[in-house]
Parts: C-alpha cells; sequence; structure tokens
C-alpha cells in the first residue's frame, strides 16, 4: 500500500506501507500509480515527498512474488511516470534504499538520504540485474566505471558515499522526511528538464571496448559461472553505448533470461534460508521463539593457536569483554602480537575504535573463572579436552556455558565430563574464524535449549550465519566432506589426476577443487582424525580397512613429510613451503601409476561428469542421511552450511538446493549406477530418505520436511 496526504499546504507525502521492509509488492506497486496520479492532478500539491514507513525506504522488488505470476502494475512505467511529472518528486530515504527501492528513488528528481542509510543495488546477488531501468539510469548519473563497480557487485554504500558518487543531492542527520519536505518546497518552479536521469547522455569512457572488455574478463573470472554478473556488464555496456530506450530494450532482454534462470531461483532460494535458519528447532521441539538467550558480556576462549586467535578476534569485534588463556609462554605471546595485529588492522580497515582493550590475556585457567561463556579451541584431542572440560567443570560459575570448537568430535561425550551437561554445546568456527560467515552450534542430546539460544545469539552478534545441529561424527558440515574426499581419493586411484579432479570441481563453481583445498588446510589435519579412527597402518596399501573400501593415498604422502603448502609439497608442488601457487608435480604423477601398478589397478579416462556426480552426489546423499537422522532440521540448514562455510557455489543454492534442480530421481539413479559399480562403497548406497523423497513423488525442497517427518511406515 501506499498512503497520500498533503504536508506544509503544498507538498504531496507518499509513504509506502509495506512491514518489514516495504517492498515493492503487486500493493504497493498498485498504491504508488494511485497516489501519484491523485498528486500531479491535484492542483494543490505543488511537489511530491516519497517515503517509506517505520523508517525504511524501500528494500526494493518484493522478493516473494518472484516464483509466481506477477501481477499488478509494472515497476518500469511506473518509474516512467514519476520522473515524467511536471512537478519536482523527492524520495526521502531512511533505512534501505536497494534494488528496485533505489531504482524508485533514481526515477525521482532528487534524493535526500539520511546519514545511516544504505543504498546499493544488490539484484546481482539474487541472479538479476537492476532492470526497472536502474542499469541504465546509474551509469548516467554516476558514470561507467562506478556504476559497474556497484552493479555487478551489488554492494550497499553509506549515504556518505552515494553523496560523494553523486546520486543523492543531500545527507541529513536530522529527520529525512522533514528535510526533504523543505526540500521539495525550496525546488517548486524549477526546472526538471536536467533532473530526469534517462534524458541526459551517458559520460561515454574514452576506449569503451577495451574498457568493458577488461571488466568482462575479471567478472567472468570471479563469477565462477555464475550468469548475473555478466548480464550485468552486457547492461551497463548497453546505457554507454546505445540510445536510452535501446538500453531499456536490452535491460528487459538481459532480465528476461536471468529471472527464470535456476541460478536466480538458487540465488533467491538462499536469502530466504540464510534468515530460515536463524529460526531454528530441536528434536525435542524446543524452538527459537520459545527459548530466551543469556545475556553474555564476558567470554573466554582457551588456546591461542589460528582457531584460538580467530575467535577471540571475533568475539572482541562483537564487543564482549574477552580473556584468552594459553598456557604455553611463547604461544601466548605471539598469539596476544596476532590478535591485537588483527584487532588494530580491522579497526583501521572500517575506521572504528580498536577492540584490543577489550581483550585480557592469562596463562591461568583460573583466569576464565568470572566469564558467562567460554570456548576451548585447544588442538582436536580427546584426552586434552576431556580433561580440560573436567577442570572447567570447578572452575566456572554453575551457569557459564561450556563451548568447545571441536570439528567433529563427541560433544555428548565431552559435556559428561562436566557437572553441568545441559550447559555444554559445540561451537564450530571455520578458519579464519574471524573471517568466515558460517558457525555451527551442536547440541548434544542433553543441552539445555537455553544454551543453544545463546550461542546462536552469540553467533548472530560476532556477525555469523549460525547453525543449529544435532551430535554427530563430523556434525552436518565435516560430515558431508568425508564421502566427497573419499570419493576423489577413489578417483585418483582408478586413474585421474588431482588436476583433472580439481579442474572439474572448480568448473562446477567452488573456488579451489578437493585437492588443493586439502593442500591448503593441511594433509596432516585428516590424517591425524584417520589415526584416531584406527584407519592408518603405517607403510601397508590395503585397500579395505574397517571391512569398506579404503584409500591409503593421503597416509602414503603424509609419511613422507608431504603436507601441502606448509611443507611445500603435498598434492601439488609449490615453489616454497608456505607458497600458494599449485604446479602439478611429475613426482606425484609417476607415484600414483607406481601405485595404480602395484594394486593391479588398470588407469581409465575419467571426464567433468564423473567426477562432478561421484563427488557431490556422495555428499548429498549423505545430507539425505543427516536429515533422515534429524541432525540438520531441514535441507536449508545443510545448503547454507555449505555455502557459507564450504564454498559451494551460491548460484547453485547448496547441495540439497542443487539435488532438487538436478531431479532427484536422476540423483537416485546415477547413485544406484556407481553403487553397483563400486559395492564396496557403503557412502554411494542410497540413502532411504532419498528413495522416499522420489516415491513420495519428488516433492518441492520446501515440501521435504513433510517426508521427513511422515514415519517411514506411513508408505
Ligand atoms: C520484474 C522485476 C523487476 C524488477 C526487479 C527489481 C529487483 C529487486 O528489487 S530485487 C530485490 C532487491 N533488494 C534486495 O536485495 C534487498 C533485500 N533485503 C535486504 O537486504 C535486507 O532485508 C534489508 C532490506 C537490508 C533489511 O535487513 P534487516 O533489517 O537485517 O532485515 P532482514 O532480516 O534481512 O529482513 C526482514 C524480513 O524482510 C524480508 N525481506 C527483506 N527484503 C525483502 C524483499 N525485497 N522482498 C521480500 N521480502 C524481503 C526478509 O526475508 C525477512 O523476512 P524473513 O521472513 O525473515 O525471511
Amino acid at each position: 500500500m501506499a498512503e497520500l496526504s498533503l504536508v506544509s499546504g503544498s507538498v504531496g507525502l507518499i509513504t509506502l506501507q509495506s512491514p518489514p521492509v516495504n517492498a515493492l509488492s503487486a500493493a504497493v506497486r498498485r498504491g504508488i500509480v494511485d497516489t501519484m496520479q491523485r498528486a500531479v492532478s491535484d492542483p494543490k500539491v505543488r511537489s511530491v515527498v516519497i517515503c517509506g514507513q517505520n523508517g525504511v525506504f524501500c528494500g526494493g522488488a518484493d522478493i516473494r512474488e518472484f516464483g509466481s505470476t506477477m501481477t499488478g502494475p509494472p515497476l518500469v512505467p511506473m518509474i516512467h511516470a514519476i520522473e515524467a511529472a511536471d512537478k519536482p518528486v523527492v524520495a526521502a530515504i531512511e533505512g534501505s534504499a536497494l534494488g528496485g527501492g533505489l531504482e524508485l528513488a533514481l526515477g525521482c528528481h532528487y534524493r535526500i538520504s539520511h546519514a545511516k542509510a544504505r543504498l546499493g543495488l544488490p539484484e546481482v546477488t539474487l541472479g538479476l540485474l537492476p532492470a526497472a531501468g536502474g542499469s541504465q539510469r546509474l551509469p548516467r548519473l554516476i558514470g561507467v566505471p562506478a556504476a559497474l563497480d556497484l552493479i555487478t557487485t551489488g554492494r550497499h554504500v553509506t549515504a556518505a558515499e552515494a553523496l560523494k558518487l553523486g546520486f543523492v543531492d543531500q545527507v541529513t542527520d536530522q529527520n529525512t522526511v522533514e528535510a526533504a519536505v523543505q526540500f521539495a518546497l525550496s525546488v517548486v518552479g524549477q526546472s526538471l528538464e536536467s533532473r530526469r536521469i534517462s534524458s541526459l547522455p551517458c559520460p561515454c569512457p574514452v576506449d569503451v571496448d577495451a574498457l568493458f572488455e577488461g571488466v568482462m574478463q575479471r567478472v567472468r573470472q570471479s563469477a565462477r559461472g555464475a550468469i548475473a554478473p555478466v548480464a550485468c556488464v552486457q547492461a551497463v555496456r548497453a546505457a554507454a553505448t546505445l540510445p536510452y530506450a535501446q538500453g531499456m530494450q536490452r535491460e528487459q532482454e538481459l532480465m528476461a533470461t536471468l529471472f527464470t534462470s535456476g541460478q536466480a531461483r538458487a540465488l533467491q532460494y538462499c536469502f530466504f534460508s540464510q534468515r530460515a535458519v536463524s529460526r531454528w528447532s530441536m528434536p525435542s521441539g524446543a524452538r527459537w521463539d520459545t527459548c530466551k538467550p543469556k545475556p553474555v558480556t564476558k567470554a573466554a576462549v582457551i588456546g591461542l593457536g589460528t582457531m584460538g586467535r580467530g575467535i577471540t578476534v571475533a568475539l572482541a569485534q562483537a564487543g564482549l569483554s574477552v580473556v584468552a588463556v594459553e598456557t604455553q609462554p611463547q604461544q601466548l605471546k605471539a598469539g596476544q602480537r596476532a590478535v591485537s595485529d588483527m584487532l588494530e588492522r580491522a579497526a583501521q580497515r572500517l575506521g572504528v575504535p580498536s577492540a584490543v582493550q577489550g581483550v585480557r590475556y592469562s596463562q591461568e585457567l583460573q583466569a576464565v573463572a568470572d566469564a558467562h561463556l567460554v570456548i576451548e579451541a585447544v588442538f582436536e584431542d580427546m584426552a586434552l579436552k576431556e580433561q580440560l572440560f573436567k577442570q572447567l567443570s570447578s572452575i566456572c560459575k554453575p551457569d557459564t556455558l561450556l563451548c568447545t570448537n571441536t570439528s567433529a568430535l563427541d560433544i555428548d561425550h565431552l559435556a559428561s565430563q562436566t557437572h553441568r551437561p545441559q550447559q555444554v554445546v559445540g561451537m564450530h568456527f571455520f578458519a579464519p574464524a574471524h573471517v568466515m560467515k558460517l558457525l555451527e552450534v551442536v547440541y548434544g542430546p542433553r543441552s539445555a535449549p537455553q544454551a543453544v539460544a545463546t550461542a546462536m545469539a552469540l553467533g548472530k552478534r560476532m556477525g555469523k550465519v549460525s547453525v543449529a545441529v544435532g551430535n554427530c561424527r563430523g556434525f552436518v558440515g565435516n560430515r558431508m566432506l568425508m564421502p566427497y574426499v573419499e570419493e576423489a581419493l577413489f578417483l585418483l586411484e582408478e586413474g585421474a589426476t588431482p588436476e583433472t579432479v580439481d579442474h572439474a570441481l572448480e568448473e562446477f563453481g567452488f573456488p579451489m577443487g578437493v585437492f588443493r583445498m586439502s593442500d591448503l588446510s593441511g594433509l596432516d589435519v585428516g590424517w591425524r582424525v584417520r589415526k584416531a579412527a584406527g584407519l592408518v597402518e603405517p607403510g601397508k596399501m590395503s585397500r579395505v580397512r574397517q571391512g569398506r573400501r579404503y584409500s591409503p593415498l593421503g597416509d602414503l604422502l603424509c609419511e613422507q613429510g608431504r603436507f601441502g603448502q606448509k611443507t611445500g609439497q603435498g598434492w601439488y608442488l609449490y615453489e616454497t613451503p608456505g607458497s600458494r601457487e599449485a604446479r602439478p608435480d611429475p613426482w606425484l604423477h609417476s607415484f600414483l601409476e607406481e601405485y595404480r601398478a602395484r594394486q593391479g589397478l588398470v588407469s581409465r579416462r575419467i571426464d567433468s561428469q564423473e567426477v562432478q556426480e561421484r563427488c557431490l552426489y556422495a555428499l548429498i546423499n549423505e545430507g539425505f542421511n543427516i536429515l533422515q537422522e534429524s541432525i540438520a532440521a531441514g535441507p536449508e540448514d545443510i545448503d547454507m552450511i555449505y555455502v557459507f562455510g564450504y564454498g559451494w557455489p551460491r548460484h547453485r543454492g547448496g547441495p540439497m538446493f542443487y539435488a532438487s534442480q538436478v531431479g532427484l530421481p536422476r540423483v537416485l539413479q546415477r547413485l544406484e549406477h556407481y553403487q553397483q559399480l563400486h559395492p564396496d562403497v557403503p557412502h554411494l548406497q542410497p540413502s532411504s530418505l532419498l528413495w522416499r523423497l522420489v516415491s513420495s513423488g519428488s516433492p518441492p525442497i520446501h515440501r521435504w520436511r513433510e517426508v521427513i517427518r511422515k514415519p517411514h511406515s506411513a508408505l
């Protein structure tokens, strides 16, 4: 809806009314068209101000409408009518002016913004382009390079930056609507010719072709297969090279392709899933809306290795008072220096006061005694953690939350070392912990819902996408990674090279293939885990362990001290230890050939399709098992874990969404096919939930929960 009122005697004030963000739903568009017509034809109205209710100008088109047939007046003619009005129209921007919201403002003759407002054209992040004239108006107003930056990245800018770039006319820290009304009164009678952006020429760069070629190359490289950024460049190019009307036509053509694409659907699914995961639930029925988090102002971190340092930074930046404990004096000193450096650098970058003063350091575990929440980030060793939890149980106050940053160990076992198992949860951060957006909050069977609520709330405060998951080996992310990595190793045994596997996965959209990733994180990490699981038999080449197919390839490399980037050799070769550029390693290729020969394995050509299917479907299949066991409450939880923690390409929506797009019968059929070829690989055995979904007619992903909840015998 939109409402028109007369203010200050002659200003028609149009207020958009559609909580929470005044998105441009059919009703709002109808309201704008109607109120504008009334304002233009009312002789008492000499100028118009458009604002949004509740301190938000407009969050753009209503994304929820995209999945259905669009009704109501379209945006483009609505914005043209505003621009064509013969009375000055001023946008009063508070809160957000994003996407269609900013395009609406660009159709106005003037834009007044509150200092705290954020503006931008984030359509690209939803798989779209600014197709209500934004791709044509913005370059005309601020020039091609700046418009390309905003449109291809979708980044939100502050009002100050928008003023500097030239797409707002005035910034105020007072009442924005009042400022806009005063402004509207002051411009009555002035010519509007130069204020109609669509009539302005686009400032054309000297060498258009070179500029766009360069930009297109950069965009294609960083887009990793996403089509919207490329279409955004093409649309801006149209603005720079064609008259406005033709540019608009091009904008519409490009949008038509994007609008119905699978990528747009995936990105919009991610938008809503990112928000949905904060509405967590546990199998016990406890939920986000029935549990209040406990206030946390004092936190403690134990262990100042890489993870502990990042966690300390993340907590301090969220405004908590932190005590960081490290018992090794050298490590304490190095950790303190690293944390302070990270905090200082971040403060400089963001132009905010440094949080260095918020962190205390100690060698004594006793220093955590008055913390509201403790996160242990010591070495991944169960005995060490058991001992620590016993000590924490007697040092900390009875209501202190005890959290572990383990990436795979049993949360419930750790809880059983304390007198307060209900106060124990996992907070699984991803390295670097102050940068990576994902946090897995892991509850055990005895974790109190309030403990989960508190960890989730803390995650939100740190700016993380926090996902609540149940306790099992590897939780959600690492558990699904195991079959993915194993399939990659099996492919090497069968004839692939690290290069061919990585190429296929990078072609799919991962920033790094599995072997480059393994070199980066260190081969010794997985080796330790396999040793703890009793899988490693030094020097042995047997390919069946614990009753199933096993590849000792990773172990054999580790036995040679090839731990990846840090040792200069792993699955690839590096110029020096620590350098990042992975080069094919002839030694590794001969090693693989010898290995196959000694094992009597016949090497065959393996194509990208097989790599992608075997690695990804094995991972997805484990996702179905996880859903079946209620370790994750829904597919969105798994998908957000993969998008924010494991580099799954966002434009593919996450593994479960991807499976839904490929088609569940197809995923099932390919798993069955590979399982027949490799009967000794249990993770290729299709999950019973996948079977149930297929036999329930493969419902759309938002209806999977209904099948998951259905008792098995009902089928
Ligand atoms: C034919 C088509 C022609 C033209 C197309 C135009 C393209 C567009 O305009 S696409 C939309 C572009 N806009 C955006 O991408 C903005 C999206 N929203 C946001 O970034 C944020 O929501 C925010 C506006 C900055 C507000 O942030 P915050 O205060 O943190 O609240 P949230 O939790 O994010 O959102 C609250 C609630 O609102 C829902 N929502 C937000 N924006 C939209 C929207 N544009 N359409 C529909 N719904 C929206 C959001 O999902 C939340 O609801 P949940 O129920 O929690 O999901």
